[in-house]
Parts: C-alpha cells; sequence; structure tokens
C-alpha cells in the first residue's frame, strides 16, 4: 500500500486480503444467486473487489447511524433512522450502474434486515423537448441538461424520510418516459449513481454530495471506457432491430457503419469533452476511486485517508 496525498493506493492483490478473517464469505450458492442477477459481473472480482468493499460500507453505516443518535442526543430529540446515501460517479459507460446494481445485490444479500434502493440521475436529465427549446439537445450530460434542483429536493426528501419520486430515463427512447417514477421511501441505504454526483454547479447553495455519507469514482483509461461505449452503443442496436419505437430502431435498419459513425461523433463531441471538463474534475472528492482495467476487471483502489 502507498501513501499518496489523501488516498491510500491499493494494489487488488493487498485489497482482496483485507477484512477476510472477519467474515463468512459467500457461498458458492450465493455467488451464483448474485451472478444470475449481475450476468457481466466477474465472480472473482466479487470475492476479491466487491465483498471487502461491502464490509468496508457496513463499517461505515454502522458509524453513521451512531453519529446520527449522537446528534439526536445532543439535540434532545428523539432517534430517527436516517439512510445512508451511497454515490456512484464516473464517465459515461465506465460501468457505474453495473456497479450500483451489483452493491445493491451485494448489500441485500449481506443485510437482508436492510432495505437497499438504488436510483440513476438519468431521470433528472430534462425531456429531449426542454432540451430543445434550450436549445441544448446537443449538449445532453453536460451541467445544464440536469434539473439539478429537483434531484437536491429528491435527496433532501429521501434523507428526510419523506417519499420521493425520481423521474426514469430509457436509453431505448433515449428520453425521458412520461408519467414513470421510481418512488423511494425510507430505504437504509441508497446509492446514487450517475456521472454528475460530486459536482459543484457554482448557481446552488446545496450539492447532491452535501448528502453523502461514502462516494465511489469508478475510473478506467479512456480508451477502455470507449471500448465499452461502442460495445454498449452494439447492444442497444441488436435490441433494437425489432422494437420499432426504439430510438436506435432505424439506426438497426440501415447500414451500421453509419450508425458506428454517430457513435464515434458521439463520444468525441459531447461524452469526450464532458469527461475531461466536468466528470474527471470531480474524482478527487471521493472517498474510494476504483480503477479498472481489461474486461472490467479492478486493479487498484485508492481509499480517502481521512474520515
Ligand atoms: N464489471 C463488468 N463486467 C463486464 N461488463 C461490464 C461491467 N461493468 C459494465 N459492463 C458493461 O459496460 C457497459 C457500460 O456499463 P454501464 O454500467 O452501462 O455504464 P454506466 O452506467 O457507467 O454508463 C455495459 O455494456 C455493461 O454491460
Ligand atoms: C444519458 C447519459 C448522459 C448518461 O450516461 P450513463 O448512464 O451512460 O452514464 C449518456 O448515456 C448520454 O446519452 N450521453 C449523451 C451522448 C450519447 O448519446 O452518448
Amino acid at each position: 500500500m502507498e501513501n499518496r496525498l489523501n488516498y491510500y493506493q491499493i494494489p487488488r492483490e493487498e485489497w482482496r486480503g483485507f477484512y477476510r478473517d472477519q467474515y463468512v464469505p459467500l457461498t458458492s450458492q450465493e455467488l451464483m444467486k448474485i451472478k444470475s442477477l449481475n450476468d457481466v459481473i466477474s465472480i472473482q472480482d466479487v470475492e476479491d473487489i466487491y465483498m471487502p468493499l461491502v464490509h468496508l460500507l457496513g463499517m461505515r453505516m454502522k458509524s453513521h447511524d451512531q453519529n446520527q443518535n449522537q446528534l439526536a442526543d445532543f439535540l434532545g430529540i428523539k432517534h430517527r433512522k436516517t439512510p445512508f446515501i451511497l454515490g456512484i460517479a464516473g464517465s459515461v459507460a465506465v460501468g457505474k450502474s453495473t456497479v450500483a446494481r451489483l452493491l445493491r445485490d451485494l448489500l441485500t444479500e449481506i443485510f437482508p434486515d436492510k432495505k437497499i434502493q438504488q436510483i440513476t440521475t438519468d431521470g433528472f436529465l430534462y425531456p429531449s423537448k426542454e432540451l430543445k427549446k434550450r436549445h441544448i439537445l446537443s449538449r445532453k450530460g453536460f451541467p445544464e441538461s440536469y434539473d439539478m434542483p429537483a434531484l437536491v429536493s429528491f435527496i433532501n426528501d429521501v434523507k428526510n424520510g419523506l417519499p420521493a419520486k425520481a423521474p426514469v430515463y430509457s436509453h431505448q427512447s433515449y428520453d425521458q418516459v412520461e408519467g414513470e417514477f421510481d418512488v423511494v421511501y425510507q430505504p437504509d441505504v441508497l446509492i446514487l449513481e450517475g456521472i454528475n454526483v460530486l459536482q459543484l454547479p457554482s448557481n446552488q447553495p446545496i450539492f447532491v454530495s452535501d448528502f453523502f455519507d461514502f462516494s465511489i469514482y469508478v475510473d478506467a483509461n479512456e480508451d477502455l471506457i470507449k471500448k465499452w461505449y461502442f460495445e454498449r452503443f452494439d447492444l442497444l442496436l441488436a435490441r433494437a432491430k425489432n422494437e420499432p419505437d426504439n430510438y436506435y430502431y432505424p439506426y438497426a435498419q440501415g447500414d451500421w457503419n453509419v450508425a458506428h459513425k454517430m457513435a464515434h461523433d458521439l463520444w468525441y463531441d459531447v461524452n469526450h469533452p464532458n469527461l475531461h471538463d466536468y466528470i474527471l474534475p470531480t474524482r478527487n472528492r471521493a472517498d474510494l476511486i476504483l480503477n479498472k482495467g481489461e474486461n472490467h476487471l479492478v486493479d487498484e483502489l485508492l481509499l480517502r485517508k481521512f474520515v
């Protein structure tokens, strides 16, 4: 383990040994269940990377509850369960939602009495018609394309134990789904994943990350991220082939070289500048940076030294 300014730099081989003697590993049946829910994930990564992470999160959840109770005692008010909010940031297509889903399933398995919910900030993108009205359709994913006040108000409601509704985004329709919401109500843990969760918009008095109890930045070399973006694009195209309502249907029916050119342009005109100007600068605000290499395998972790 190396000491870097503000972070411990931990290679995979060292991380996998952490906390090992203090928890019971998942049985092969439990591992198969996790694999069936997350078919792309490597079982080796579940054991070596994500299980120690879940146990670290368990410790942080415990201290979060203790801190909240201490504060209530100090103020002389009733103890109230406050959700633990876990933020997951990183580039478009780096694997944030896959990590979020996996952590949700692992936390549910390890802490069966806790209610774990997961939301993506994609739903807080303005609908396409609003983006068009604002002349920012080509800025999708950039800070101005999100309804950040609505996102902050959502997370504030969750923290305060109120029922909160998150709009739903569909990669298939490439737009917000009208009238569809995910309802979050008094979870023990909420996992909030999105490219923008660690951003600090200058026109806002309060930020999404002010509500976080732990945050993760999923990182990888841009050539790999780009490759994963193109692979996902092909999956979206393949799925769209027989779905006339799908946004990608006309591209899937036509010449795939044309579609690939579009994906290439979207990466270089939109996602690449967004990554460098607005997403990467938030990396060093995370409590943990997960570094992924080939085949999405985690090769190194950076854990914030001071909690
Ligand atoms: N650990 C993983 N193993 C294999 N494939 C993965 C893994 N994580 C993500 N992927 C794939 O990479 C692509 C991008 O992942 P996704 O979770 O959609 O990214 P994001 O939410 O950051 O946009 C998807 O096609 C997904 O299936
Ligand atoms: C909706 C998104 C901003 C969110 O990113 P993701 O969930 O993939 O991390 C992104 O997928 C996107 O649509 N970017 C705009 C350019 C493009 O079509 O790739």
